[in-house]
């Protein structure tokens, strides 16, 4: 029989970053057999303090409350919205053609940082930054780089858990296209004018091959458990929320689970009050190959996923949820 979780499982990312070996394949263990199953941990010691997230916090708060217009000034379909702002009920859920009911801001890498001799300085496009909050860049720029960090180790645990190098992931993520999205759910003062299935985040896996989120700013998130019961996730807040994504579920020929998950609207009297979360969708480069890797093979399991690339799963995924034409 296999474990039902009644909440995820939490680690501490100190354990494999700086424990004793034993420590470090106990943390190896612990999170093989959360992915296998729930497909979701809450991590502490990640590197996030929680000034930066307060800050962080704090200007998209005031980047939301603008008036639509300016912001729809940083929204560039054109770009298929990877970076910069989208606007309210644009994106929806695979399978589905009501819009959640979200606004969202899109922060991608640097490209100052990127050396000119990597081909994906000219493959992504350049990040927009609000002129009307400055701090943003700087905030959103180092939460960008601690939690492509904190990824990269967890990427460390995963590879070591299928019986790969530790660095198999390295060159793979090394400048990837990972993207930090800061999410407002915003308030509806009469709820009978909203769809009646529209959500906050209807039911999806993520797309990327981890997401590390940040503490939520109230309830409302929940993962589908394998016996189809929805459990709620309370990440305490030193805690970042790390799942398994598609690609990687893609990778491991369905060994890692990318768990299904939503975001619930609240009760109809707190409807008309916002929710904000961050969460970091950590992509590789394009070129990675997703193909099943062979040791997930056997007779058992036999392989369940066409090969592609990274960046073909992505267009293709970016098309379902209506982000590009
Ligand atoms: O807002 C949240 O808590 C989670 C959002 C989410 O699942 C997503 O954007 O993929
Ligand atoms: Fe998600």
């Amino acid at each position: 029989m296999e474990i039902l979780f009644d909440e995820i499982p939490s680690l501490d990312l100190a354990d494999f970053t700086t424990g004793s070996p034993e420590k470090k394949a106990a943390f190896v263990k612990k999170l093989g057999e959360a992915y296998q199953n729930i497909g979701f941990v809450a991590i502490k010691n990640h590197g996030l303090s929680q000034e930066l997230q307060d800050r962080l916090y704090h200007s998209i708060k005031s980047f939301f409350a603008l008036p639509d217009e300016v912001k729809s000034q940083y929204e560039k379909p054109e770009i298929g919205f990877q970076r910069g702002y989208t606007g309210k009920g644009k994106e929806h859920a695979k399978g589905r053609n009501t819009g959640d009911l979200k606004e969202f801001y899109h922060v991608g890498q640097e490209l100052a940082n990127i050396p000119d001799s990597d081909p994906v300085k000219k493959e992504y496009p350049a990040n927009l930054w609000p002129a009307e909050i400055p701090e943003f860049q700087n905030d959103a720029n180092e939460a960008y780089r601690t939690l492509e960090s904190a990824g990269k180790a967890m990427l460390q645990a995963i590879a070591l858990n299928l019986e790969l190098p530790e660095d198999y992931f390295e060159d793979k993520v090394a400048y990837g296209n990972s993207i930090l999205r800061q999410i407002h759910y915003f308030p509806i003062e009469n709820p009978d004018e909203v769809p009646a299935d529209a959500v906050r985040a209807a039911e999806h896996g993520d797309i990327n091959l981890i997401t590390l989120l940040m503490g939520a700013s109230a309830d409302g998130l929940q993962v589908l458990r394998k016996d189809g019961k929805w459990i709620p996730i309370t990440a305490l807040p030193d805690q970042l929320v790390v799942n398994v994504g598609d690609m990687l579920e893609r990778l491991t020929n369905k060994k890692l689970k990318s768990t299904i998950h939503r975001v619930v609207n609240p009760p109809k009297e707190k409807m008309n009050s916002s929710r904000y979360s961050i969460p970091f969708f950590m992509h590789p480069r394009s070129e990675m190959d997703l193909t099943c890797l062979e040791s997930c093979i056997s007779e058992e399991n036999p392989k369940q996923f066409t090969d592609a690339t990274a960046g073909e799963f992505l267009e293709e995924r970016l098309r379902e949820l209506g982000l590009r034409k």
